[in-house]
């Protein structure tokens, strides 16, 4: 029997549950279950985990395609409602890694509604505002496409990315290579700058290529190796950009080389709907997706936009002043032309507005861009000029201010500039320089496009002027002054060559001003402007009943001469646009660089004559634009020199004097003796029928005495020099002869003279007139032969022995003359 222990408690018994279940058997049969499910779980982790490895009894590839059918199998019920997350899409896990890793969790609008239908494998063309994600938009269906496709590098290219700026394909590139780091695929940039064998011998193992259309033409062109026949996807950043006429040729031979079979996604902030632009991709029922067609505005919410009026002369003081009072805020200023980007940013640098300077131009060398680039990614506060190699695509964090200096081409190249800042969910503010002649016309296309902007003035009194700091510069450095002369002329061309008459009008902008704005005394001649001149006056000159020449004074020619020039232009602006993304900036000299060349226009050492003193009283602007071309300066040479000459029949070469009486005497070249009219004989002569014998002889006798008398004189001058020189000589062979202490008395006669003597500046000759002992001596040297080695030799070699006769020169002559007549 059991005994009760009275100091301890007694045990519960287990209770019954109040269905009357016995709660130990419950936990037993608990316990069994979850037991069996962890060893489910672990066999199924362990058979995933050979799997992965491989070791399972299904092969890799084939758990890839499974995976890959059941992401298929939900294409089509993908709604974009129901979109939140990137993981809400059937996209690999590849994918989606990436995107994560890349701090992408949830899609933009355009990203929800365009990769569905990527995906499901239709063309189609994105348009949404700046900074709104297009990337993504299409290099999810990209990496998408090839994993379905199980894509490997044996199957050559698969997708093929073209965009406008080396720029752009650079940053896209950085981004697929970002958010694909997951899959197996090749990737690679192809846009120049480099060379092409470099590129070659990859080209055929990579699976993604992203290029320039240039660059990618030379490669279907020049690389054997290179095909694109399985392509399976093509897609157009920047669409519009690519179809529009700069890039229409490259891209047509680029398309001909495509299977028509491929898939087409065309994206853009500025999108066309153009269908012979289209129809030129041979897009198959496509898609339009336009983000934000109905929404009021066509720019980021998040941007302030606003402009102002400014004389062209003041822009260069309106752009320092914002510079500095902007030097803590991160800007990107964009300009018409390298040339000016060239000129400004070197002289910025000069000016030191206390920020830091880049410059962005397609005239740099590629490993210039890609430097510039880069700082300009990383930098808190700089200012970046840049041309429009810059406007589109580029994505550089918290940009705060976009300025315009020069008017945009149209109001779509506005919006892709001033979408440089504001980007996803970033603020920015921009601001647009316009010329009074601009305002009107560009403000009424920026309200059409749907641009919220209104004009800011701006108190004058706080711009301050550089333009006497600017002429200190260019008077120090020659090169710089050649910069800023490029600078003015390559603007003035790219105002002539835009094609909106209605804003751009080149005729009404004030050049001489706008010359010295940069720093230059003058303006630089620029032909082009008036050869332009020119054809606008002829066109205006036709008579009435011309038609379109009718229509105005202050218009442009008539409608031929428009249509003509127009076409003119097209293609001046295609050739452009291909330099600017063709030519690598080095060889371009682009830049190009310079292939176009804006030397041509300019005469760097003609200038023009200013009218200083306003004497035609025209405004100086005008007075400058308007002068007559004059012919370029020739170098004057011996040639040209002879020809005009010989046009204006002057005799070269000859030398007359004229007696007492007025007689002209010719002395060179000696006129042929028997030549020599005399006082009207001559014409005597000339006009009897025949020649006189005696007056002939007479003449003939005059003349030979004359020449006798010529003769005689030369001979004894040149007896008396002899017996000089002989004298002279003597001279010094007497010195020689009565020895040493004669040559000293003459040293120190000659320093007895000089150096008791006070020095005397008086005695020194003149500088500025001739000497009259170096005329002597000049004469003595020209006179005198060289001296005679000896006088024997003189004997034996025959010569003559002068004829001493004791007479001066004067009493010689007579004599002489007198023996010549008595002997005739
Ligand atoms: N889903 C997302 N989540 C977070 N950030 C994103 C997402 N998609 C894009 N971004 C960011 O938004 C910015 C703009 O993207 P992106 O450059 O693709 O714009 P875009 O529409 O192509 O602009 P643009 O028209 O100027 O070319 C980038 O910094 C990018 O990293």
């Amino acid at each position: 029997m059991e005994k009760k222990d009275p100091g301890k408690k007694p045990k519960p018994k287990p209770g019954r549950m109040k269905d009357g279940a016995d709660p130990v058997k419950n936990f037993e049969k608990w316990k069994k279950k979850y037991n069996r499910t962890k060893a489910q779980v672990k066999r199924d982790r362990d058979q995933d985990r050979d799997r992965g490895r491989g070791r399972g009894k299904r092969p890799q590839w084939q758990v890839e395609r499974e995976d890959i059918q059941r992401l298929v199998s939900r294409y089509q019920d993908i709604n974009i409602q129901d979109v939140v997350k990137f993981s809400d899409f059937p996209i690999s896990k590849k994918t989606l890694l990436g995107l994560q890793d890349a701090q992408y969790r949830q899609p933009t609008e355009i990203q929800k509604q365009t990769i569905g239908l990527a995906l499901q494998g239709r063309d189609v063309l994105g348009a949404a505002k700046t900074g709104s994600g297009k990337t993504l938009a299409f290099l999810i269906p990209v990496l998408e496409r090839l994993y379905r496709e199980q894509w490997s590098s044996l199957d050559g290219l698969g997708a093929l990315i073209i965009s406008p700026t080396r720029e752009l394909a650079y940053q896209t590139y950085e981004v697929l290579r970002k958010v694909g780091r997951n899959h197996e695929f090749s990737a690679g940039l192809v846009i120049g700058g480099k060379e092409l064998r470099a590129e070659t011998e990859r080209i055929h193992r990579t699976n993604i290529i992203i290029c320039t259309p240039g660059r990618l033409l030379q490669h279907m062109d020049q690389t054997a190796a290179f095909s694109a026949s399985e392509l399976r996807l093509l897609v157009l950043d920047e669409a519009d950009r690519i179809l529009d006429m700069g890039f229409a040729e490259t891209l047509n031979a680029i398309v001909e080389n495509l299977p028509a079979s491929r898939q087409t996604l065309l994206f853009s902030a500025t999108q066309t709907k153009s269908v012979k632009d289209l129809a030129r991709l041979s897009l198959k029922d496509p898609e339009y997706v336009w983000v934000h067609e109905k929404a009021r505005f066509s720019t980021p919410a998040t941007l302030e936009q606003s402009y102002v009026v400014v004389e062209l002369p003041q822009k260069v003081n309106m752009l320092y002043s914002f510079i500095r009072t902007h030097l803590r805020s991160k800007v990107m200023v964009f300009f018409a032309c390298c040339k000016e980007v060239q000129y400004l940013f070197r002289a910025f640098c000069r000016l030191r507005p206390g920020t830091p300077v880049l410059a962005l131009h397609g005239k740099q060398n590629q490993m210039k861009r890609v430097e510039v680039y880069n700082d300009f990614l990383r930098k808190q506060s700089a200012v970046l000029f840049a041309t429009d190699v810059a406007a589109r695509g580029l994505d550089f964090p918290a940009v705060h201010w976009v300025l315009q200096f020069d008017c945009p081409e149209d109001a779509d190249t506005y919006i892709h500039r001033v979408g440089r800042t504001a980007r996803y969910r970033d603020g920015g503010e921009a601001l647009l320089l316009l010329l009074p002649s601009e305002e009107e016309a560009m403000v009424r296309q920026l309200q059409d496009k749907k641009v919220p902007i209104s004009q800011i003035q701006v108190n004058p009194e706080k711009l301050q002027s550089v333009q006497q700091k600017l002429e200190a510069f260019l008077a120090q450095e020659a090169e710089q002054k050649q910069r800023a002369q490029r600078c003015f002329v390559s603007y003035l061309r790219s105002v002539h060559l835009m094609r909106d008459k209605a804003v751009f009008d080149v005729f009404r902008l004030p050049v001489g001003d706008y010359a010295r704005s940069l720093g230059l005394a003058v303006a630089p001649r620029v032909r082009f402007l008036q050869r332009a001149e020119a054809q606008r006056a002829g066109g205006e000159g036709e008579g009435p009943g011309g038609g379109a020449g009718d229509e105005g004074e202050g218009e442009r020619g008539g409608a031929s001469s428009e249509g003509e020039e127009s076409e003119e232009e097209q293609q001046l602006r295609s050739f452009k646009a291909q330099l600017t993304e063709r030519l690598p900036g080095g060889s371009s000299s682009e830049d190009g660089e310079d292939s176009e060349d804006d030397l041509r226009d300019l005469d760097l050492l003609t200038v023009k004559r200013r009218d200083v003193f306003n004497l035609t009283g025209a405004p100086q602007g005008l007075a400058e634009a308007a002068a007559p071309p004059r012919k370029k300066a020739e170098r004057e040479t011996k040639y040209s020199e002879a020809k005009k000459v010989l046009r204006r029949h002057f005799q070269v070469n000859t030398k007359v004097t004229f007696s007492e009486e007025g007689r002209a005497l010719q002395l060179w070249p000696p006129v042929p003796r028997s030549a020599a009219p005399e006082d009207g004989q001559g014409d005597e002569d000339r006009d009897g029928a025949g020649i006189d014998v005696d007056k002939a002889r007479e003449r003939l006798r005059r003349e030979d005495q004359e020449f006798d008398k010529q003769e005689y004189r030369s001979k004894v001058k040149a007896k008396h020099r002899e017996r000089k020189l002989k004298e002279r000589a003597a001279r010094r062979r007497r010195q020689e002869d009565q020895g040493d202490g004669d040559q000293e008395d003459e040293v120190l006669a000659y320093l007895a003279n000089h150096s008791d003597d006070e020095f005397d500046p008086s005695t020194l000759p003149d500088p500025d007139r001739p000497r009259e002992d170096e005329e002597e001596e000049e004469e003595q040297e020209e006179d005198e032969p060289p001296p005679p080695p000896k006088k024997k030799k003189q004997l034996v070699s025959g010569e003559p022995a002068a004829l001493d006769t004791g007479l001066s020169l004067a009493e010689d002559e007579e004599l002489v003359l007198q023996l010549l007549s008595g002997s005739r």
